[in-house]
């Protein structure tokens, strides 16, 4: 069983909109792989569709040579949880919580709280905010709230990233921060990385760049 990644000849429309025309992508476990394209090219329902977030109209996402296209909502809600982690342009973490029960948060279901700790604890320290990880998101910069999402989306140790422009919100230091310990991080789990931007400095970190254009891959 690999964690390999494979979204077959895939299409959605929504109305009339085609977001996706029949696009094929294959994602090999660790390979860090940054989907670019114009505004409306269809990255973020790539992402949507890989992540089994949204069913696409036609085609197949494979993930570990399983179908997850075929899986009920549930099954899919549960391969979220467990093999995927997620970083988006605005964090999502819950504002009445410290960064660092933020982090931990992925953790409880299966974990002892002392294990739990320990594993948050490490992605905190490792991406820097460990002094500060006991104040809230509205306490704390930008970048510092992305970083400590960066933890939370791998402090299951999922076999996949999504980001979906991580960075888009952040200065171009800040920005740099959170990319670099995401991939590093990343790279250290033998973790997959499907990372949407428009920026290429941002793509320039990934293995690989893929670019699309009207919902089909153009390069
Ligand atoms: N929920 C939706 N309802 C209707 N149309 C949608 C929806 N989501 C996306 N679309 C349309 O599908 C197309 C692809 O959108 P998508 O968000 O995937 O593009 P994108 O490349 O991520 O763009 P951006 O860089 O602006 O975020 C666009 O034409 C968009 O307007």
């Amino acid at each position: 069983m690999t964690a390999r990644l494979v979204g077959r000849e895939l299409s959605l429309a929504f109305g009339a909109t085609t977001a996706l025309d029949d696009l094929s992508i294959d994602i090999q476990a660790g390979e860090i792989v940054a989907v670019m394209g114009p505004s409306g090219s269809g990255k973020s329902t790539l992402l949507h569709c890989l992540a089994g977030i949204l069913r696409p109209d036609g085609g197949e996402v494979l993930f570990e040579d399983r179908s997850v296209t075929g899986l009920s909502e549930g099954a899919r809600s549960a391969l979220r949880l467990r093999s995927f982690g997620f970083v988006f342009q605005f964090s999502d973490l819950l504002p009445e919580l410290t960064l660092r029960e933020n982090v931990v948060l992925p953790l409880q279901l299966n974990r002892s709280p002392r294990d739990a700790m320990r594993k948050a604890s490490g992605l905190l320290e490792a991406l820097e905010i460990d002094d500060i990880a006991g104040r809230r998101p509205a306490e704390v910069s930008g970048g510092q709230v992305q970083r400590a999402a960066v933890a939370r989306a791998l402090v299951h140790e999922p076999s996949v990233v999504f980001a979906d422009e991580p960075t888009g919100a952040l200065d171009s230091v800040a920005g740099e921060l959170v990319l670099t310990a995401l991939i590093k991080l990343a790279r250290s789990n033998g973790a997959s990385v499907v990372l949407v931007t428009h920026d290429h400095r941002v793509a320039a970190h990934a293995d690989r760049e893929v670019i699309l254009r009207d919902g089909r891959v153009a390069a």
